[in-house]
């Protein structure tokens, strides 16, 4: 089992393809909660995507609580990424197994999804900065996360 993404009823296309891209590169899945905020096949979601769509492995869940289910089967730790997390990521112990996941651009998640983490990180930003890029912020947790667990490609 490796690293997975998963991001939370997505608004945003280009984001979701772009991160969809960043998978296939590593060769992990990205896990998409629903309701996203745009239709499968999105042309923004394809064109951030590219041709990289057809080798990433894409799991829709039709909601948190089918999410759950299945990250219940694979007996994985859920690492919330948050603007209002406690721990600074690279200071994180990540698990080769962890589930990484990434809020919607509008709203985060909810308390109920916070409460569920097993563990809540942030990269810090300097004082006043609001929050970074969805795929930003997944990409340099998610680098992190393969370098400490030696989960890059060789
Ligand atoms: C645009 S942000 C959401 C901002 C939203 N207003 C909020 O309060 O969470 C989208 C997602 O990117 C991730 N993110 C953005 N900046 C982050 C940071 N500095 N540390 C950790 N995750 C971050 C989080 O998963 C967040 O839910």
């Amino acid at each position: 089992m490796t690293l997975a993404l998963a991001l939370f009823q997505p608004d945003i296309a280009p984001n979701a393809g772009t991160l969809a891209r960043t998978m296939a590169c590593f060769g992990l899945s990205l896990h998409i909660i629903e309701p996203a905020g745009f239709p499968v096949g999105d042309a923004g979601f394809r064109r951030a995507g590219m041709d990289y769509l057809d080798r990433a492995t894409i799991r829709r869940h039709a909601s948190f609580a089918a999410f759950e289910l299945w990250r219940g089967m694979e007996a994985r730790r859920l690492v919330l990424c948050t603007t209002r997390g406690a721990v600074p990521y690279a200071a994180f112990a990540f698990a080769p197994t962890d589930v990484l996941l990434l809020g919607r651009e509008s709203a985060g998640v909810p308390e109920e999804v916070h409460a569920v983490a097993q563990a809540r990180i942030l990269v810090p930003m300097a004082a006043g900065a609001r929050s970074l890029n969805v795929a930003v912020a997944g990409a340099m947790i998610l680098g992190e996360a393969l370098r400490q667990t030696g989960g890059f490609p060789d």
